[in-house]
């Protein structure tokens, strides 16, 4: 578990993490969503001892990482991938490691075969690609077998393969039952990848839902109507004072009903005796959710110094 209360960073001038106040429960894959600079690198850096807040305080079990005995035993991380020896094997990279964490050599075979990398765990770590780079990272957060787990954008730059694999680790992780906090800016990604959102834009909580909730609070529902009898229903919608528009999206005449769910659409047509041929709920996407919310809170991307400033000040 982790919990963050009232987390604050300012650098100089910039708020990076404004107040933040939010719950990582385990057993499930929790998003840690933003534009870029909206403060989630900041966020996990606190929570990792790395960064000092200006104020509020990040605990991981309880406890603020600095406090925790075991760390290495109680969370694992991947901030940077590149970060290893070049030219040490990626078993002489986890094995180090492990040495100065107390966690026995045995381990590291454990978490190589874990992340598939037994075959190149010879190899010099310098030669990897991002993607096996990647699982090595992995390999390093897992060593302590720890509860919680925090991920800074970790498909990032990887190939449909890689991240569909990254992707699976992590919910297998989380049905472990561990604590996996994930961050990124790619909304469609989140969407495939987590159960909860956290969403924040420029160092603000924003949000705290799961991905349904989020798109469902955030974006039009609408429902699409089709019938051969379009025309009367048109009528009658606008009799009962119903919001409807044509659908420009659709194969031939449809209606998009908004403010009326399906179930009493559909009663509605029976009462009238109105044939339908579809009556679909369209669910707005997570990228138009976010979007909506974010708006006001992605940080300046003028191309002068003039915008970067007015937008630090
Ligand atoms: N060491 C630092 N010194 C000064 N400003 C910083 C520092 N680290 C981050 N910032 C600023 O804090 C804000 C939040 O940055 P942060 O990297 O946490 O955002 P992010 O959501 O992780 O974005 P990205 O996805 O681009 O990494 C940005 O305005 C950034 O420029």
């Amino acid at each position: 578990m982790i919990e963050v209360k009232g987390l604050t960073k300012y650098f100089g001038a910039t708020h990076a993490v404004e107040d933040l106040t939010f719950t990582v429960a385990p057993g499930q894959v929790t998003g840690f969503l933003g534009p870029n600079g909206a403060g989630k690198s900041t966020t996990m850096r606190m929570i990792l001892g790395l960064d000092k807040p200006t104020s509020g305080v990040a605990l991981i079990q309880g406890r603020p990482y600095a406090e925790l005995t075991h760390p290495l035993r109680t969370v694992g991380a991947l901030l940077d991938a590149r970060w290893v020896h070049p030219n040490r094997s990626a078993r002489a990279h986890l094995q180090w490691m492990a040495a100065s964490s107390g966690i026995p050599k045995a381990r590291v075979d454990e978490v190589l075969r874990l992340v598939g990398l037994t075959d190149v765990a010879g190899k010099s770590a310098g030669g990897f690609s991002l993607g096996m780079s990647q699982r090595l990272g992995l390999a390093g957060a897992l060593l302590g077998d720890p509860p919680v787990l925090l991920f800074d954008e970790p498909v990032n730059g990887l190939d449909p393969e890689g991240i569909l694999w990254i992707r699976r680790f992590m919910q297998r992780l989380a049905g472990e039952g561990r604590t996996v906090l994930v961050s990124s800016h790619l909304l469609s990604e989140m969407a495939q990848t987590a159960d909860q959102l956290v969403v924040i834009g420029r160092g603000r909580l924003i949000s705290v839902a799961t991905v349904q909730e989020f798109v469902g609070r955030s974006s039009e529902s609408a429902v699409r109507v089709r019938s051969p009898e379009l025309d009367r229903l048109r009528g009658l919608l606008t009799e009962r004072g119903v919001v409807f528009r044509e659908d420009p999206g659709a194969t031939g005449a449809a209606l998009l009903v908004t403010g009326m769910p399906a179930e009493e659409i559909g009663g509605f047509c029976a009462d009238n005796r109105i044939v339908l041929y579809e009556l679909a709920p369209q669910h707005g996407s997570l990228e138009e959710a976010f979007m909506k919310l974010t708006g006001g809170d992605v940080e300046y991307h003028g191309s002068g110094m003039d915008d970067v400033m007015g937008g630090a000040l």
